[in-house]
């Protein structure tokens, strides 16, 4: 049915975005329903509502919640589930399946980095997510990066914040780039851009969680060597990892990013296969990129879109999960 605002009982932030706050709710359906003991809400029915704040017209608001009704068709193990969405003083609410496991940035601050095998499992999400989106709904994404990329417990890893709402895109401040830019080379320069932008994107974030830093500009061989001499649970704290680790501004990185040559993963820690994906996905030019079709064939996703279950992927996110537990019990002992 239509969801409503007071339906909707505050959890917790999950956590701030750039144009918005992500809360955990749930929902009532009725009230006198079973009940969890020490949570006071409907279990089975815990869903995250993001609230994007918008200056617009309510015919404009209008157009872009009927637009958002399109999430409703949008129906793959790849992509996040959809509850409903609503507008509500000036907001756009957008209810969504809850992946317990959060995001893949979340993820990689408890952890050095993202091993190689999960990293298949990952591109291989990210290629039928994109896959979906595109034969059965004719859109890109527009917004790959690890953020957008969630888990859960089930070992399932989806994506969420594609460009369902042409009108929502305009509306929000697609200008607003935030602290580092996924943003292609051709997009950034202002040029016509397309599915292979997000291919861009999705290479660049799995070098990100390949190595465990935004790789522009890229790390030093000694860098990655010594990245590589810790275990990925290591105290060692990042920056030390990086060396001179230089952050660079917004405008410093976009220039980078159109002028020099793109990002590579070291042979040394990688397989070649991998390696080779990653090229092909951050190639400059859009000619010479590949495309989806040529990665669903890719021998790196060949890899890994055999095994159906998700399985590994669950085991790693308990280990995650446990380490970054028992860290935080260290230190609340030694406190
Ligand atoms: N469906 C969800 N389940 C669990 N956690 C979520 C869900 N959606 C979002 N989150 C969490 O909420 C945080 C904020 O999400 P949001 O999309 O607003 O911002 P972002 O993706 O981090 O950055 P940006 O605003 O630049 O897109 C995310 O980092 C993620 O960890
Ligand atoms: N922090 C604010 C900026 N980040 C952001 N979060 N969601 C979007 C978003 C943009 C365009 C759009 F059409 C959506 F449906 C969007 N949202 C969206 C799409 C699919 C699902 I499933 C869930 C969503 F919230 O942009
Ligand atoms: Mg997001």
């Amino acid at each position: 049915g239509e969801l409503k605002h007071d339906d909707l009982v505050n959890i917790c932030e999950l956590g701030q975005g750039n144009g918005g706050i992500v809360w955990k709710y749930c929902t009532f359906t009725n009230i006198d329903d079973h009940w969890c003991t020490w949570c006071q809400w409907f279990w089975n029915s815990l869903s995250p509502k993001k609230g994007i704040y918008l200056e617009v017209k309510p015919a404009v608001e209008n157009q872009i919640v009927r637009e958002l009704k399109v999430l409703d068709r949008c129906n793959s193990p790849y992509i996040v589930g959809f509850y409903g969405t609503f507008a509500a003083e000036g907001q756009i609410n957008i209810c969504m399946e809850y992946m317990d496991g959060g995001s893949l940035d979340l993820i990689l601050k408890k952890v050095m980095r993202i091993p190689e095998h999960i990293l298949g499992k990952i591109t291989v999400a990210v290629l039928r997510g994109l896959s979906y989106l595109r034969e059965h709904h004719r859109i890109m994404h527009r917004d790959i990066k690890p953020s957008n990329i969630l888990v859960n417990h089930q070992g399932e890893i989806k994506l969420c914040d594609f460009g369902v709402s042409a009108q929502l895109i305009n509306s929000t401040l697609q200008t607003f780039i935030g602290t580092r830019s996924y943003m292609s080379p051709e997009r950034l320069e202002g040029a016509h851009y397309g599915i292979m932008s997000d291919i861009w994107s999705l290479g660049l974030s799995l070098v990100e969680m390949a190595l465990g830093r935004y790789p522009i500009p890229p790390p030093s061989i000694e860098d990655i060597d010594r990245l590589f001499d810790v275990d990925p649970y290591g105290n060692q704290s990042r920056l030390e990892g990086y060396g001179c680790y230089k952050v660079l501004a917004i405008f410093e990185l976009m220039e980078w990013i159109v002028n020099e040559a793109p990002p590579s993963l070291p042979q040394k820690h990688f397989s070649p296969e991998f390696c080779d994906l990653i090229d092909r996905c951050l190639k400059k030019s859009t000619t010479e990129r590949a495309d989806l079709n040529t990665l669903l064939h890719h021998p790196f996703y060949k890899r890994y879109a055999t095994e159906s279950d998700n399985q590994d992927v669950s085991l790693w996110i308990e280990q995650v999960y446990q380490k970054d537990q028992s860290l935080t019990n260290d230190n609340n002992n030694n406190q």
